[in-house]
C-alpha cells in the first residue's frame, strides 16, 4: 500500500498578485503537484538531458536547459529558434505529460487566457549563481498566446519590466509552486532572473527548476 503523507491536506490557497495588465503571479498554484511535476522533469531529462547551450554571440548560458513538446527552444551560434529535434540526441523531444499541459492550461485561464494549448515546455535548471539576463520571449511565431512559467526548488528573484529594456523592473521572489502568466499587452515584456543564491531545497537540492510553457504556432 502506498502512503502519501499529504493525501488529506487541503490544497494550499492560491494567492493572486497582479504584476501588470495581462501579467499575474499565482502563488502556490502548482504546489500540491510538485512531486509529480518533478518526476516528469526527471523522465524528460533521462531522454533529453540538461545541457548548457551557446548564445549566438558565443557565450555558454549559465542556465542548463532541456525541452519537452512538439518543439524545443534551442540556441547555438546560428541563433535562437524552435526545433522539432533535440540537437543533442537527434531525436524528437519527449512529449509534454498530460498533467503538465493541464496545469499550464488552467494557469493560463486563471491569468485570463482561455485559448492556450502549449506545444513547448522549456525546462530550465538554475544552479547556484545561474541567471537569465533581461530578455523578451519573442521566438514564437504567434505571440497571441501567453507564457506560463512554473518554479520549483530554490527561490529566485524574477524581474518583470516593460516593452523596452530600459523600462524599470519589478522584482518578485518566486518559490516552489508559484506560477507566473504573462500575455496580452505584457506578452513581450522584458523579464529575467537574478543569480540564484546559495541554499538547499529538499526537493531539488542545490538548484532551481523552472518550466515555461509556450504555444509557438
Ligand atoms: O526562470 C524563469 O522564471 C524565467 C524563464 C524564462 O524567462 C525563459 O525561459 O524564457
Ligand atoms: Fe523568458
Amino acid at each position: 500500500m502506498t502512503f502519501d503523507l499529504f493525501e488529506h491536506l487541503e490544497p494550499p490557497e492560491v494567492v493572486r498578485e497582479e504584476l501588470a495588465p495581462g501579467a499575474v503571479v499565482l502563488r502556490h498554484f502548482v504546489l500540491q503537484h510538485t512531486k509529480a511535476i518533478l518526476a516528469q522533469v526527471a523522465s524528460v531529462v533521462e531522454y533529453s538531458p540538461f545541457r548548457h547551450m551557446t548564445t549566438p554571440g558565443g557565450y555558454d548560458m549559465s542556465v542548463a536547459m532541456t525541452n519537452c513538446g512538439d518543439y524545443g527552444w534551442v540556441t547555438d551560434r546560428q541563433g535562437y529558434r524552435y526545433s522539432r529535434k533535440d540537437p543533442l540526441t537527434g531525436k524528437p523531444w519527449p512529449p509534454i505529460a498530460p498533467l503538465l499541459s493541464q496545469l499550464a492550461i488552467e494557469a493560463a485561464e486563471q491569468g485570463g487566457f482561455s485559448n492556450f494549448q502549449p506545444n513547448v515546455c522549456l525546462i530550465n535548471r538554475h544552479a547556484i549563481g545561474a541567471k537569465m539576463s533581461l530578455h523578451q520571449d519573442k521566438d514564437e511565431k504567434n505571440v497571441n498566446y501567453p507564457i506560463v512559467s512554473m518554479s520549483f526548488g530554490l527561490p529566485a528573484v524574477f524581474q518583470f519590466g516593460g516593452l523596452f529594456r530600459s523600462d524599470s523592473v519589478q522584482k518578485c521572489v518566486l518559490t516552489q509552486g508559484d506560477v507566473v502568466v504573462w500575455g496580452g499587452v505584457s506578452r513581450l515584456a522584458y523579464h529575467g532572473i537574478l543569480p540564484v543564491k546559495a541554499g538547499y531545497h529538499s526537493d531539488t537540492q542545490d538548484c532551481r527548476i523552472n518550466l515555461t510553457f509556450r504555444q509557438v504556432d
